[in-house]
Parts: C-alpha cells; sequence; structure tokens
C-alpha cells in the first residue's frame, strides 16, 4: 500500500525503479524502464484528473456520480434535448459512453424517484425497451435530477406490430398481488398522480383517477356543471364493466407520441411514464394523441385478448386524461371532456 501510495505520488520511488532496472539490463532497461515511466505517468495523471474533477465537483451531483458511480473518467460535453415540457433534458457525453439526464429546478426528487420506480418496473418485466434509471437526486440550489440509459433513436417512427405485441407483453407479463395502485404516488403531466393500493378497479378508477380530476376542475375553475355530471357517471358506471375480466397490470400510465419512439434496431421504446397497475385497457386513455395504428390494436389483442365490451370503455377511459388536460392547458378541452359525459349518461339512462 505505502509503496503504492509511493508510487502514484512521485518521482522517487518510480526513478529508483527505473535505475535498478537499468543496472540489471542496460539496453533493454532503458527501453522497458522508459515505457514503465510513461505508463505511471500516465496513470498518475489520469489518477489525479479523474480526482480533481470529482473533489472539484462536491457541489455537481450529477457529474459526481458519472465521475464514479457511472464509471466515466472524463466528462468530453454536455448538450441540451429538446421535447420535454416540464424539466430540461440534457446528453452527458463521456468516455464511459453517453447518459440521459433530466433536471427540474422547482420540485423535489419525489417527481424523478416515481419516474425511476415506474421505469425501474417496465424494464424488469424484459418486454418492451425503456431507459434503465440509474440515479434520482437533489440539486444543492433546490430541485432535482434523474440519470438514466441514454437510448439513441432510429429514423424511423417504429413497428407498430411490434410496439402493440410488446406493449401487451408487459400488460400480460407484470401483474401485481397488491391491488390497483402503485408504491408512490406520481404525476400525470405535473397533475399529482394518486396510486393508494385499492382492491377493486372500479372504486380505484371512480375515486383516485376521475374523482380526483373531477375535484381539481371544480376548484380551479369552479365548473360545478361538469362536477356534478361527472360524479353522477361514476355513481352508474358499474354496467361498463360487465362481462370484462380485470386484472392489475402494470401500465406505462402516460401512453402518447411524446413518449413512444425506437431504437436504432427499429425496436419500440416507451419513456417518461407515470405508471400503476390498472385496468390494461386504461393504456389507451392517450390513443387521441398517440396515432396506434389498426396493426397496432392487432397484435396487442393477439397477446391480451379484447374483452367484452371493450368498445363501451374506450370513451371513459379517455375522459381522465381530458379531464387532466382541462385542468393542465384550460378550458379548450372542456368540451370534449363534457361531451364524453353526457354521451355516457344518456346511454346509461341516468
Ligand atoms: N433515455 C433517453 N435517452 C435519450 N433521449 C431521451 C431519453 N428519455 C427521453 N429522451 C428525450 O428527451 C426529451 C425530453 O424527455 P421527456 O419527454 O422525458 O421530458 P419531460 O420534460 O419529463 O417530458 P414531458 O414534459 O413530456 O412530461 C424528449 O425529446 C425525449 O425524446
Amino acid at each position: 500500500m505505502a509503496a503504492n501510495v509511493a508510487l502514484l505520488c512521485g518521482s522517487p520511488s518510480t526513478s529508483a525503479a527505473s535505475s535498478l532496472l537499468t543496472r540489471r539490463f542496460p539496453a533493454a532497461g532503458r527501453r522497458a524502464s522508459s515505457r514503465f515511466t510513461i505508463i505511471l505517468n500516465c496513470s498518475i495523471i489520469a489518477g489525479l484528473y479523474v480526482y480533481h474533477q470529482v473533489a472539484a465537483l462536491g457541489d455537481d451531483p450529477i457529474k459526481e456520480w458519472i465521475l464514479t458511480e457511472g464509471k466515466a473518467t472524463r466528462i468530453t460535453g454536455t448538450r441540451s434535448i429538446g421535447g420535454g415540457c416540464i424539466n430540461s433534458a440534457q446528453r452527458y457525453d463521456t468516455d464511459a459512453g453517453p447518459f440521459f439526464v433530466k433536471t427540474n429546478r422547482r420540485i423535489d426528487p419525489s417527481m424523478f424517484e416515481g419516474e425511476a420506480l415506474g421505469l425501474k418496473a417496465m424494464y424488469g418485466t424484459k418486454s418492451i425497451r425503456v431507459p434503465l434509471p440509474y440515479k434520482v437526486g437533489s440539486l444543492p440550489a433546490g430541485g432535482s435530477f434523474i440519470i438514466m440509459e441514454f437510448i439513441e433513436f432510429g429514423r424511423s417512427r417504429g413497428d407498430q406490430s411490434a410496439l402493440g405485441r410488446k406493449l401487451a407483453e408487459m400488460h400480460k407479463s407484470a401483474k401485481s398481488d397488491k391491488g390497483y395502485g402503485f408504491y408512490v404516488d406520481n404525476t400525470i403531466g405535473s397533475t399529482p398522480q394518486i396510486n393508494t393500493w385499492t382492491s377493486d378497479w372500479i372504486e380505484f378508477y371512480s375515486k383516485h383517477r376521475l374523482g380526483y380530476q373531477l375535484e381539481l376542475v371544480s376548484r380551479r375553475f369552479g365548473d360545478s356543471a361538469i362536477y356534478e355530471k361527472g360524479q353522477r357517471l361514476i355513481k352508474n358506471m358499474r354496467p361498463l364493466f360487465d362481462g370484462a375480466v380485470i386484472e392489475p397490470c402494470l401500465l406505462h400510465g402516460d401512453l402518447w407520441s411524446g413518449n413512444i419512439s425506437s431504437d436504432t434496431n427499429g425496436d419500440p421504446v416507451i419513456l417518461d411514464p407515470a405508471c400503476y397497475y390498472g385496468h390494461n385497457e386504461a393504456e389507451f386513455g392517450m390513443s387521441w394523441c398517440a396515432g396506434f395504428s389498426g396493426d397496432f390494436y392487432n397484435s396487442y389483442f393477439q397477446v391480451m385478448p379484447k374483452q367484452p365490451g371493450f368498445e363501451k370503455r374506450r370513451d371513459l377511459y379517455l375522459l381522465y386524461h381530458y379531464l387532466n388536460h382541462y385542468n393542465l392547458f384550460g378550458s379548450g378541452y372542456r368540451s370534449s371532456a363534457m361531451s364524453i359525459i353526457e354521451d355516457y349518461l344518456w346511454m346509461l339512462g341516468v
């Protein structure tokens, strides 16, 4: 240990070792000793470089993680990635490959912890490709970050049939024995999404999805008309589920085109989830901006057969996301949400 420290820290031992080698084997010794010295000096410089980078970065937990647990010795560049609305995203290039980093200067780490748990759960199913999350933490000046696997995206929009099949494989393989919900609450857009474990799906969807959004609409916009009609739908919607076998499947939870891509092999990739265990059909709640094709649904239903009443329930699952858009972006989404509610009230005769 002492010798190693001496070798790393300085020249006396280095030159002693060189001169011993040169005395014993004059010609070869000189060549070997100069190579030996070069290698030693390189390791010393690399060691000191990493040491200085890490020591100087006590106040930059992202770089610190990349240069320690991330196993990089050098960050060669960073650049911003557009596309997200809520967080800022960067690519960190290093000698250990690229890392994908999202930061949010205002929100504590709980949002990214929810995202990381969701990504890990989906990753664990070995079905559809998702980035592996590495680290979530706080930023020294406030806010939070997440570091994850960087995925190089391919040029194509991806194979819809593969997307449908792999998504269904994820739904099929990941069931929960705790019921409907998730280990933590997370967010849908920036709206809180409550995931308290509940044994009955209709109760879960009534209270923590439609009911929660209706409460928010009422508080934010004073919209008692949509609140009251929405509550009437909730109280009367059970017949819509008649004949369907419902199980708690792992859902991405926010599956729209901005969160779907494909890698350089053309394999589908899904990103930025709002995971929970729920009825698999709820996964299609964002289908109005996902662009799923006929091939997508055909492949999906080959793995997860269509349940009786699927078409009747489709709009009920859109409703959650329309209400959320109303809450997030304002009254432009009100009429879509209201007309779904009124159509159901008419269909159910209530
Ligand atoms: N693991 C990854 N590797 C490479 N690029 C990624 C990765 N994850 C996301 N991206 C890209 O980074 C951009 C922003 O990511 P993302 O959509 O997750 O950000 P966000 O602000 O959390 O999103 P939103 O506002 O939609 O909730 C997108 O263009 C996305 O395609």
